[in-house]
């Protein structure tokens, strides 16, 4: 193998110190705050309604003639931060509005609130798919979520002042 592709193979994988990250299931939220030592603080970037990319249909699993028809969602924008002036991860949150039922709907009134304070208020752990890739932004996983029957994207992503970090 030429030293090229050992390179190649090299930079598309993530840095040892994310792959736990990653990887790791339960609640993003309870793993930062544990590494911070302090309540995350969340920025708000962006909260509302949005029609859904062709691409943010498939990230969700839609097929067929669904990828055809508009799709509305809820779209939740947040810039997480732990104890550093510089936020660690940039996070991206759709939900459906077929996803917004009952207590759920309550996910469009978090505010400062984590969603994983929400998410992971009565397990550990749940259902759910991952895909791991490298944007320009960092290493983000993106976690399709099977809560209690809705269908919820939320996509992280690793930035710069999380590898840095010295806690
Ligand atoms: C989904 C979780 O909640 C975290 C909090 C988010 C928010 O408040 O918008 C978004 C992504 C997550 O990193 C979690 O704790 O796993």
């Amino acid at each position: 193998m030429s030293t090229n592709s050992i390179a190649s193979i090299a930079t598309s994988l993530p840095p040892i110190e994310l792959v736990s990250w990653l990887n790791a299931e339960g609640s993003l939220t309870a793993m930062l705050e544990d590494k911070a030592g302090q309540p995350l603080r969340v920025e708000r970037t962006f909260e509302g309604y949005r029609l859904l990319t062709l691409q943010q249909k498939r990230q969700l699993g839609l097929q067929g003639s669904a990828l055809n028809r508009p799709l509305l969602a809820w779209i939740r924008e947040v810039l997480l931060y732990g104890n550093d002036e510089q936020p660690w991860v940039g996070a991206q949150s759709i939900f459906p509005l077929s996803s917004l039922k009952g207590n759920a709907r309550r996910l469009q009134q978090l505010k400062g609130t984590p969603i994983g304070y929400v998410l992971f208020k009565r397990r550990r752990t749940v259902p759910n798919q991952r895909f791991v890739r490298q944007t320009s932004e960092g290493w983000q996983r993106q976690t399709r979520y099977d809560w209690y029957g809705r269908l919820l994207l939320i996509s992280e992503t690793f930035l710069p002042a999380f590898l840095s970090s010295d806690t």
